[in-house]
Parts: C-alpha cells; sequence; structure tokens
C-alpha cells in the first residue's frame, strides 16, 4: 500500500526528497564526528571535567578556551568517548562508516548494502582496535589511544584464553576479512585463493624447467588468458557511471509526454556512446602474438620477404569461477519470494571438446602470399600485415604505404577475391576509424562457439544488463553482448539454414539464465509452428498469452494478431500506471512498488519485462499485411519504456516483409547469410550479408557501425533440458495473461442500466480539466484502474472524449456544461 502523506513539516516533499535531506544531514553529522576524532588530544578531557555547566553560558569562558579539539568542548566530550573509552584511534572509521550510509540514504541504494557496511564496518573496527591492543599489553610500544580502553579489554581477555595463539588468530581474521572485502563473498574468497596455487605452483614450476627456446604457446593458454587489466578497469568504470547516470535520471519524475521526449533523448545518446566505443574497440591494441613468420619461411625466394605476418589470436573474455553464475542466480531466487524457482545451472550445457582450434599457420601464410602477390602486381606498396584469427574468419589487416590511396585496394576487391577463391571474403576499406584495410577470408576449418562458453565468462555472469545477449564472439575471440532493453527492438534476417533459430535459441537461453521469471515473460508467436515449440514447457513459469487460449505458442494468424493488438493494450495500461507512478520507466516503477510506494487497489501491480518473439515476420505479413504491421509498429514506437520488446525474425527480407515502417523503428538489426545484395541492404542497408558463409556467421548493426560475430551454438537437446528443467518445477499457479481485447464501437451501445453510477461526475471532471484520461479520474473520484478504464471508455462511447492516443490524454470534445447536459438527457440520466 502507498503510503499516505502526513501533515509534517515534510508534507510536500516526495519520499526521494526526504530521502536526500536525511543522508546529507547524516554525513554532515559524519563529517563533524570525523573532526573531532581527528582532532583528539589526551589533555582535553582533563580540561572539560573542571569546566562547570554554568561557565558553559559564559561569554568568557577561560577553561574551555584551552581545549584542543577542533570541535571545542562537544568534540572533547565525543573524541574522548570513542578514542579513549571505546576502540582508540580506529575509531575515525566510524564517522566514515556513518558517511557511507549517508551516501547510501542519498542515492537510495539498497538497505542490504547498507546493512553490510554497518557491519563489516564494525567487524573492522573491533578487529583493528583489538590487535592494536595486543602490541600494546605486549609491548607498550605506543599510546594506549591506539587501541582505546575496549582494544586492550578485548585484547586481554583473548590472550588470557589462547595466549600467542591470539594474534594468529587476530592475523587470521584480518586477512580473511580483507578478502571478503575484496570479493564480498567467501565462496568467491575460496575460488580465488583456489585459483592461485595451481598457478603459483605451475609458476614455480616453469622456474625451475630450463626455458625452451621458440616453443610456439599452444592455443588454449593465449585464449584463456584475462583481457587486461586497464580494459577491465575502463569497463567498471563505465558500468559505474551508466548505473550513476541511471540512478540519477531515476529520481526525476515527469510527465508521459517528458518520458517519450527523453526517451529519445537518451537514444541519441546512447548511440553517440556506442559509436565510441566501437571507435575505442577499434584502437585496442592486439593481445595475443601468436607467431610472426617472415615470407622467406613460405617462399625464399619470395621479394616480399621484409614484410613480416604477425598471426594474432583474441585473447577472449575472462572465465567466471566454476559455478559462479549458479550461486548468483541462486541469490536471485532468494529474493524473490514470490515462487519457489531454481534458476537453469550452467551443468545442462554441453562443454566444448578439450582438443582446442589448431590455428592453421599454413593457411595463412598461403593467404597472405595470395594477398600480398596480388597487391604487388597492381603496385600496391604495403608496411605491414597482421592476420587476427577469429573463430569464422580470419581478418588480415593490411597497412599500406602513405602514398597509397585506400580507395585504389577497394578497387581491386573483386580480383582478390577471385585470387583466393574464398566465398564469403568481405573488404573493408579502409576497417572504420584507421588507416588500414581489413580482408576476412573464412577458415577453412570453423571453430563452434559453445553457448557455455560465452555464459560462463565474467562479462555475462557479472553485467548488470537488464535484459543481456551474449551473442557470440567477435573476430578478437570476445564475447558480442548486448542488452535487449537498450536496443529496444531487434530485426532479424537470414536465408534459410543461416542460424537464425540457433539465433533465436541463443537469446531466449541467455535471458532464462539471467531473468527471474518474475520479471520476465515471453510472447513466443511461431508461424511455422515447429522452431519454437520446445518452449511450451515453461509455459507456467515464462510464457505470456490471451487468456482462454489453450496454446501457449501462437501459431495462427489470427491469434497471433489478436495477441499482438491486445499488447498493444497492455502497453497503454503500462504507460497510465508509470504516469499515475510519476516515474520514466519499468525500472523506476518496479522499484517504486516492490518499495510499497504505490497502492494495489488502484491497479498498480509488478511489471515483468515482456519479450515478444516472431520466427517468420513474412508468414504474417503474407496472410495479414498492414494488420500486422500496425501494431508491430505501434509496440516498436512507443514499448520501450514500459519494458515490452520485439524480436523479429525472417528469412525473406524483402520490402514488402521487412517494410520501411518497420525498418524505422528496429535500429539493432541482426543479419545472417542473404541470398543477395539486394536482401543485404534491405537489413542492413549495406551489402556484406551476402559474404557470410552460414552456420551462424552474422553481421549485428546498431546504427553505429557493425560487428562481424560468430553466433553461440545452443543445440535443440541444450534447450530441451533447459526447459524441462524449468518445467518440472512447479511455477505459478495461473500463467501471466494478456488484456483482452473489447471491440470499441462509437456511439453509445451501453444499456442504461450499465452506465457507472459515476459516469456524470467523471464526465464533469473531465471536461472542467479538459483533459480525458484514466489516472485524473483514479486521483479524484478514488477508484481503481480498471473502473476508472471503463468510465473513459463509456465516456467514449457517449463522445465526451476522442479515441485513445498513446502517451497522451484523450482529447475532450465537449467545452460547455450545457452541451453534457443535453448528453445527459439523451442517456435519460
Ligand atoms: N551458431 C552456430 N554454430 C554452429 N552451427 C550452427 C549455428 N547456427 C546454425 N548452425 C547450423 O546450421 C543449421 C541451421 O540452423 P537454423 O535452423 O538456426 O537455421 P534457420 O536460419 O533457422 O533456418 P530456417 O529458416 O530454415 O529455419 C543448424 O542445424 C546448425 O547445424
Amino acid at each position: 500500500m502507498a503510503k499516505k502523506g502526513s501533515n509534517t513539516l515534510f508534507q510536500g516533499f516526495d519520499y526521494s526528497r526526504k530521502m536526500e535531506v536525511t543522508g546529507i544531514l547524516i554525513m554532515a553529522i559524519s563529517v563533524l564526528l570525523l573532526l573531532s576524532i581527528a582532532s583528539y588530544h589526551p589533555d582535553d578531557y582533563a580540561i572539560v571535567q573542571s569546566i562547570s555547566y554554568d561557565s558553559l553560558l559564559q561569554v568568557d569562558q577561560g577553561p574551555a578556551l584551552r581545549v584542543n579539539n577542533w570541535l571545542g568542548v562537544f568534540g572533547a566530550y565525543i573524541s574522548y568517548f570513542f578514542v579513549s573509552t571505546l576502540f582508540g584511534y580506529v575509531s575515525i572509521l566510524i564517522p566514515v562508516i556513518i558517511f557511507s550510509i549517508g551516501w547510501i540514504v542519498l542515492r537510495q541504494e539498497s538497505i542490504s548494502e547498507m546493512a553490510w557496511t554497518v557491519a563489516y564496518g564494525l567487524w573492522m573496527i573491533f578487529l583493528l582496535s583489538t590487535t592494536a591492543g595486543w602490541f600494546y599489553n605486549r609491548y607498550e610500544a605506543y599510546s594506549a589511544a591506539w587501541s582505546g580502553n575496549s582494544g586492550i579489554y578485548f585484547s586481554s581477555i583473548l590472550q588470557n584464553l589462547t595466549g600467542i595463539g591470539s594474534i594468529i588468530i587476530l592475523f587470521v581474521l584480518l586477512f580473511v576479512s580483507l578478502f571478503i572485502l575484496i570479493d564480498r563473498d567467501i565462496q568467491k574468497s575460496i575460488d580465488r585463493i583456489q585459483g592461485w596455487s595451481p598457478n603459483f605452483s605451475l609458476d614455480f614450476l616453469n622456474r625451475l624447467k630450463p626455458q625452451k627456446k621458440d616453443s610456439p604457446q599452444p592455443q588454449s593458454q593465449t585464449q584463456t588468458q584475462p583481457t587486461t587489466r586497464v580494459e577491465r578497469q575502463r569497463r567498471a568504470e563505465e558500468a559505474q557511471k551508466n548505473s550513476s547516470q541511471q540512478r540519477e535520471e531515476e529520481r526525476r519524475e515527469r510527465t508521459i509526454d517528458e518520458i517519450v521526449e527523453q526517451s529519445q533523448e537518451r537514444d541519441r545518446k546512447r548511440e553517440l556512446e556506442r559509436k565510441k566505443e566501437s571507435a575505442d574497440l577499434e584502437n585496442k591494441p592486439p593481445r595475443a602474438v601468436l607467431e610472426r613468420a617472415t615470407d622467406s619461411e613460405v617462399d625464399p625466394n619470395s621479394e616480399d620477404n621484409d614484410v613480416e605476418i604477425s598471426v594474432i589470436v583474441g585473447e577472449g573474455d575472462e572465465e567466471a569461477s566454476a559455478k559462479e553464475l549458479d550461486r548468483k542466480n541462486k541469490q536471485k531466487a532468494k529474493e524473490v519470494p514470490v515462487i519457489k524457482y531454481k534458476f537453469p545451472q550452467v551443468d545442462l550445457l554441453d562443454s566444448p571438446p578439450n582438443e582446442g582450434n589448431d590455428v592453421d599457420l599454413e593457411e595463412i601464410k598461403i593467404n597472405k602470399k595470395i594477398i600480398l602477390e596480388k597487391l604487388k602486381r597492381h603496385k600496391i606498396e604495403i608496411l605491414s600485415i597482421n592476420a587476427i584469427v577469429g573463430p569464422t574468419v580470419t581478418l588480415y589487416e593490411i597497412e599500406p604505404a602513405p602514398d597509397v590511396k585506400i580507395s585504389k585496394i577497394q578497387s581491386y576487391a573483386n580480383d582478390l577475391k577471385m585470387a583466393t577463391a574464398a566465398h564469403g571474403l568481405r573488404i573493408m576499406a579502409p576497417i572504420p576509424g584507421r588507416s588500414a584495410v581489413g580482408i576476412e577470408v573464412p577458415n577453412k576449418t570453423r571453430e563452434t562457439v559453445y553457448i557455455k562458453t560465452v555464459l560462463n565468462t565474467k562479462k555475462f555472469v557479472e553485467t548488470e544488463f537488464a535484459l543481456p545477449i551474449a551473442l557470440g564472439k567477435t573476430i578478437e575471440n570476445e564475447v558480442y553482448m548486448v542488452d535487449l532493453n537498450k536496443m529496444p527492438h531487434l530485426l532479424i534476417a537470414g536465408a534459410t539454414g543461416s542460424g537464425k533459430t540457433v539465433g533465436i535459441n541463443t537469446i531466449i537461453t541467455c535471458l532464462l539464465y539471467k531473468c527471474h521469471p518474475d520479471d520476465l515473460k515471453f510472447v513466443l508467436i511461431d508461424p511455422k509452428k515447429i522452431e519454437l515449440s520446445l518452449y511450451r514447457n515453461i509455459q507456467n513459469h515464462f510464457l505470456a498469452f490471451l487468456p482462454g487460449s489453450e496454446e501457449p505458442i501462437i501459431t495462427d494468424t489470427d491469434t497471433a494478431l489478436e495477441t499482438l493488438q491486445s499488447i498493444t493494450k497492455e502497453m497503454d495500461e503500462r504507460y497510465d500506471l508509470l504516469k499515475m507512478a510519476m516515474v520514466r520507466d519499468i525500472k523506476a516503477y518496479n522499484k517504486k512498488f516492490d518499495n510499497d510506494e504505490l497502492d494495489e487497489e488502484l491497479g498498480h501491480r509488478h511489471l515483468p519485462y515482456i519479450v515478444v518473439v516472431i520466427d517468420e515476420l513474412a508468414d504474417l505479413m503474407m496472410t495479414a499485411g498492414k494488420q500486422i504491421e500496425e501494431p508491430i509498429a505501434r509496440i516498436a514506437q512507443l514499448a520501450r519504456a514500459v519494458g515490452i520488446h520485439l524480436v523479429v525474425a525472417t528469412q525473406r527480407p524483402s520490402v514488402n516483409v521487412i517494410t520501411g515502417t518497420i525498418k524505422a523503428n528496429f535500429p539493432a538489426r541482426m543479419a545472417y547469410q542473404v541470398a543477395s545484395k539486394v536482401d543485404s541492404r534491405t537489413i542492413l542497408d549495406t551489402g556484406g550479408a551476402d559474404q557470410l558463409v552460414g552456420s551462424g556467421d552474422m553481421l549485428f548493426s546498431n546504427g553505429a557501425g557493425m560487428t562481424r560475430i560468430q553466433n553461440a551454438y545452443v543445440s535443440t537437446t541444450e534447450v530441451e533440458k533447459i526447459t524441462s528443467y524449468i518445467g518440472n518445477q512447479k511455477g505459478y499457479k495461473k500463467p501471466f495473461h494478456l488484456p483482452v481485447i473489447e471491440e470499441e464501437e462509437p456511439g453509445i451501445p451501453d444499456p442504461l442500466d450499465e452506465i457507472d453510477e459515476l459516469f456524470k461526475e467523471a464526465a464533469k471532471l473531465v471536461v472542467l480539466h479538459q483533459q480525458g484520461s484514466v489516472s485524473l479520474l483514479q486521483r479524484k473520484l478514488k477508484i481503481g484502474y480498471n473502473r476508472a478504464g471503463r468510465i473513459i471508455d463509456q465516456l467514449y462511447n457517449a463522445e465526451v472524449v476522442g479515441p485513445f492516443q498513446g502517451s497522451t490524454a484523450r482529447d475532450v470534445k465537449i467545452s460547455e456544461e450545457e452541451e453534457l447536459d443535453e448528453i445527459f438527457d439523451e442517456l435519460g440520466i
């Protein structure tokens, strides 16, 4: 239930402002405390003892002036209490803890965060002062003020009980506590320590062994090394920046018009960030040089033997420690007590075979030779050539001599294609943001990117994305991860057999491994009738469908149309709820709802994200055309703030399936191999997808650059295992139903006796405020969402208000009360 505002000093302040003020006050108190402890002086207490209360109130306070503490008599008392009586100088951590509490309150972070900070801080204060007390007791090396009386007291007891063992106990506790601070999770700390031991013994053994020169590094070693620290730090900083920006935005309240406007603004910002990010990626230094080979190794007589080739294998993302994802998920499930739910475990997924994927140096050298020979024949001089070996293709990065025009290389692209005889060769001249030319040549043996290897990475396990999707691996072997929540919709195209269904399964699997059923529902539309049928198992947990529908996976066009219309209704309802709650998006809304700030009686409810998957748009477009396009376009335009996202796939990327309206509203696109350049242009606005090699080889475009990715592979058996694992659990008592749509006909079809008692009052209110909104009626008439919605429908039927218009209130068609009376007369009320 929402908390009602009381008649206090704070009335008029909303919850957020109150928290901010409280946070600042707490922080101010902590600063005062810090100053008083920092300026503690042992003589002060004796001075303040000698001051009488009366003299404190006199202007000429002789003895008080002798107090050394920066905060005068008050500071002297306080610092004496904390430093001398309690924990010594270690007490300085107390204002630090109080400051953190103030900060947590100010930023409105979770209570558990606060409890953790307080408990950990107090424990450390106790431990440090007892340790200081131990040394004071034993050696009296420094003043007792370092440990305070309590430190001396506890260390004496410990020494009496355990003798010299007491210092070992203290050090072990300190050591463990510091680890907990780093990881906040004992299991993680244990994993970390476990991780040290084999590395340590390996290092040790390696040092003992004589060093073998020139032995090639096994690929698997280079691939499992962590990404650089700078990179990790950059990402951590970015994540922090993003989350604090988000929090800052969440606190602002605004109307729905602003919401749409601001979400467009955020889109623009995000696009700029993405552009910057992709530029950063392009400029990243290569990470693992597998081998340098001069041309002389290929052909000793070659004249190109001054050009070296560096073969680079991306190191890949850092693996998460064993069971980390499962542990985190277990914790997440505990936090949602609505149902007892166990997330699918990582063990359900297949592990990649251990044989590794050896880099074929011979193949690389041959390709290099062909490329260089061709360029030489056209008198194009080059400075260097790198080969970056990805799972599906190898990218040859060629740096031409300064006087060579890059466009010249581009003009010989076809010649090169013929020379390498490689289908799927793609030329980037230049590589975006660089003065180099890239030639992607498919590898003769491809590496399958198993989904387990992308899910079990720190990147995926630790992501804060609301709807994270680890699509697969880039050419640099990095896991490519996106947030569906930010995209906010995804268009997928590819010829038959190119890997779309596997791609959709990858997306759903990623979400199932990260999202609780309370926070996510899928609407699955599968006109092909087989592809998505595997997900029937999870209907009690994750599927949303129309009430009365026997089949949770929608396969016929009529139901698909009805379902999409119902989703637009759900979207409109959600907009109204957000408007009433005065928040800008579903995340902020759910936060308010979970904090009991929203009244269920007014129709408020927890809103899960809804991901609508359509596998084969073409089938729907062929049978229902414009009718189906309309709700899709509406959802795509508006639904992002209310947590509804579309994933639409087609094998026929022609303009009558991917129409201009649909395309304009789907900035994120995924293209698998397509039959022609025209198809590629329809989906990506440029060629390239026609040069892909199938089986999950794809180009991902988010409006700011394009990335070639090998889609992670999830087999049907794996999907079956995951869905059965979830399906065998009890689930919700009733499935998640989408709203029923009633036909709205203008006129006054409602029989007289069904007109709401509050109809007249509502009509007057609407005319008075010139605003036809459900939330206005809810507020003024103190009625629930459903009733207010019904009255608005009746006002529409009585032609008092106009039709529904999405995020803005309905127009009011009547301006004078007299006109209203006429309508009342007509209705006989
Ligand atoms: N990411 C991948 N890694 C390895 N192999 C893949 C991958 N994606 C697809 N394949 C292979 O390609 C085959 C066809 O894939 P998929 O069924 O996803 O194609 P599709 O585009 O959905 O085809 P259709 O439109 O006919 O349903 C799969 O059975 C699998 O063998």
